[in-house]
């Protein structure tokens, strides 16, 4: 028996029986040292999301999360918020049907700028599926969304997607080759084979996730250059993702820091933290804070399941929660598990944690290209 793992959290509500019950496990694991929750942090299986988890020298892949290397983009456009009306908008939804869809594309994308995987297994999922998925959004809470700088009024482009079928297949591929298992999670040693292996691939997924956003802002760009003759100025480019784990100096020790569903925010690094699609999104700029582990929620966090919501939350009132913000109209029933109203008070969550970053915009979505179950 080890001593607990330190401990500090975020949350501006009171943590619940079943989220106190998984930290209370979280802090006993082997090797873990610190525990970390983020202001957007709710419930999971196993470890919850917006958690940020050391270890010395043990990798926990559950800790993670499926979609390994899942982050955000975001980037100006040349282009007033305003010009923006409902003629715009269909013409965008149009063409974002057709360059960036939700599954997957018709052809195989060229494979010669991804390395090897570490199994047989996994490269033939690349080819056959991974493959096909680059370029494309995923569905649930991924979004492509036009939000408006509520300063200055300027267009900006947010993205939001991950490894698709790669990171899920990485994830469960080394989880049957672990090494041990502690309080019913499996782990690897990162200074063996096995847990090098595990870690090459996970920054071989984090790249590709990384491709498959840069990919689709080149689908934004030509969109935008070819209806509206504007450019999406790409110096200004801030893109992070949250579902990863990084060696890293925490006060002169040197740890893995796992982080599912948490930005980096060491001092002056820039991070994403969008709230839902009704409702405003933040640019941050890290201070740099080694307590929080230098991590930061990165959004808002649910308040409620997804069939809670699909329960509880009519298209209409749907509607009613997305009023100026243009969407797609055949997609509304199955929104509603995304609705504004599912998810904390974004003004809420950005206060608890403010000594975590310096808010740089604050934006307001105008359009939300999402795909549904
Ligand atoms: N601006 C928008 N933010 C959204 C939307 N849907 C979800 N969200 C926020 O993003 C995070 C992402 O969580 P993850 O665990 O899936 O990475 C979530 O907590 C929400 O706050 C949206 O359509 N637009
Ligand atoms: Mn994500």
């Amino acid at each position: 028996m080890h001593d607990q793992a330190s401990y500090r959290h975020w949350l501006s509500e009171k943590l619940g029986e079943k989220l106190t019950t998984q930290v209370k496990r979280l802090r006993l694991m082997k090797d873990v040292k610190h525990v970390r929750l983020m202001a957007d942090a709710h419930l999971a299986e196993n470890v919850c999301v917006g958690c940020v988890l050391a270890t010395t020298k043990l990798i926990y892949p559950t800790a993670i999360g499926g979609d390994i290397g899942c982050g955000m983009l975001a980037a100006p456009i040349a282009m007033c918020a305003d010009d923006i009306q409902e003629k715009e908008a269909a013409a965008i939804f149009k063409r974002l049907s057709q360059s960036v869809p939700i599954i997957q594309h018709k052809n195989h994308s060229d494979l010669s700028i991804f390395g090897e995987l570490s199994s047989e297994l996994l490269q033939k999922e690349f080819i056959r599926n991974g493959s096909r998925q680059i370029g494309t959004l995923g569905q649930g809470n991924h979004f492509l969304e036009l939000q408006r700088c509520k300063l200055s009024g300027q267009l900006w482009l947010m993205i939001h997607t991950g490894s698709r079928c790669m990171g899920p297949a990485i994830r469960d591929f080394h989880l049957n080759h672990g090494h041990g298992r502690s309080h019913g999670l499996t782990y690897l040693d990162s200074g063996t084979e096995g847990g090098e292996a595990f870690l090459q691939d996970m920054q071989w997924v984090r790249r590709y996730a990384s491709v498959n956003r840069l990919t689709i802002l080149a689908q934004c760009e030509a969109l935008f250059h070819e209806i509206f003759q504007a450019g999406i100025d790409k110096s200004q480019l801030i893109h992070c993702d949250h579902n990863h784990c990084e060696q890293e100096d925490i006060n002169g020790q040197s740890l893995w820091l796992h982080r599912k569903g948490a930005c980096s925010v060491r001092a002056n690094e820039q991070a994403l933290i969008p709230g839902s699609m009704g409702s405003d999104s933040f640019h941050v700029v890290g201070a740099g804070s080694a307590d929080s582990l230098f991590s930061c929620s990165h959004g808002a966090g649910r308040t409620m399941s997804r069939s809670q919501a699909r329960r509880s939350i009519t298209p209409e009132r749907l509607k009613k929660q997305l009023s100026g913000v243009f969407y797609q109209a055949e997609k509304l029933t199955g929104l509603t598990e995304e609705a504004p109203e599912s998810y904390k008070r974004i003004g809420q969550v950005i206060k608890s944690q403010k000594n975590l970053f310096k808010v740089k915009r604050q934006l307001e979505p105008i359009l939300s290209y999402k795909g549904t179950t």
